[in-house]
């Protein structure tokens, strides 16, 4: 009988390292996701998640070690045209611009992208459908966030970097994301996540960064060795 070669992991990190301003922050990662997979970087601040994300989003380059999207190096610039149509970043700073609607906020980035009809059933989908025509200045924290997974809906690109995406979210919006993640990945799509709060993603991978300067005492520990009467 004919051995099965398995499939190529979609996105695949060779032993990669990442330096940031001279500072070396991402030490020999190696890390492999298929379609409809999952990855949950968590560790302490400063640990490099946000730089992990970034340089799948080809903000940083690798200093050592290859990324590989379908089999292909992405630092080659044709390969990397066509990887970085695949991506839907959430960073941390949500682009919310005050003076548009709260539609107009994810049909932007849907018209933008040559597609029509997702940004209105995406917002009720995250309970923003009441709100849709009212300016975005009027959103509070936790609705600029609800805002975020809607774009990642309009857009609908494969693999999404999603940088603390449940920040400010109360437990209904954390579902809500938790139910859109699933969904993605039921049709085969990537979700690459960083955070420090739990959010259930089933059959996740997690790579949890090491501190890159391991503390030798914490804010407790010095409290108590301040020895206060
Ligand atoms: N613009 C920058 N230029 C140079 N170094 C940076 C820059 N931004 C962050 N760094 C450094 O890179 C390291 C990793 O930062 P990064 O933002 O990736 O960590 P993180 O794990 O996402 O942290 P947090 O949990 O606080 O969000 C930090 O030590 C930081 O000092």
């Amino acid at each position: 009988m004919p051995v099965r070669k398995p499939p190529l992991p979609r996105i695949l990190l060779n032993d990669v390292s990442c330096m940031r301003n001279a500072q070396q922050i991402l030490q020999h990662v190696n890390v492999s996701v298929h379609d409809g997979g999952a990855l949950v970087l968590t560790g302490s601040n400063g640990s490099g998640k946000t730089t992990f994300l970034r340089m799948l989003a080809g903000f940083s380059r690798p200093s050592a070690g290859q990324i590989i999207w379908n089999g292909h190096d992405i630092s080659q610039s044709g390969i990397f045209h066509q990887y970085k149509l695949q991506l839907n970043w959430l960073s941390l700073k949500d682009a919310v611009k005050e003076k548009f609607t709260v539609l107009d906020n994810v049909q932007w980035f849907e018209v933008l992208e040559g597609k029509h009809g997702k940004s209105l059933p995406a917002l009720v989908l995250m309970g923003l459908g009441r709100l849709a025509k009212d300016k975005a200045r009027m959103l509070s924290m936790g609705q600029r966030k609800r805002l975020q997974p809607p774009r990642l809906l309009a857009i609908d690109r494969p693999i999404w970097l999603l940088d603390e995406p449940s920040v400010a979210l109360d437990d209904e919006g954390v579902r809500l994301l938790e139910y859109i993640i699933a969904e993605h990945r039921k049709k085969g799509g990537i979700v690459i996540v960083a955070t420090h709060l739990p959010i259930q993603i089933e059959d996740a991978m997690n790579l949890r960064l090491p501190p890159r300067f391991p503390r030798r005492m914490t804010l407790v520990d010095m409290l108590d060795h301040a020895n206060i009467a």
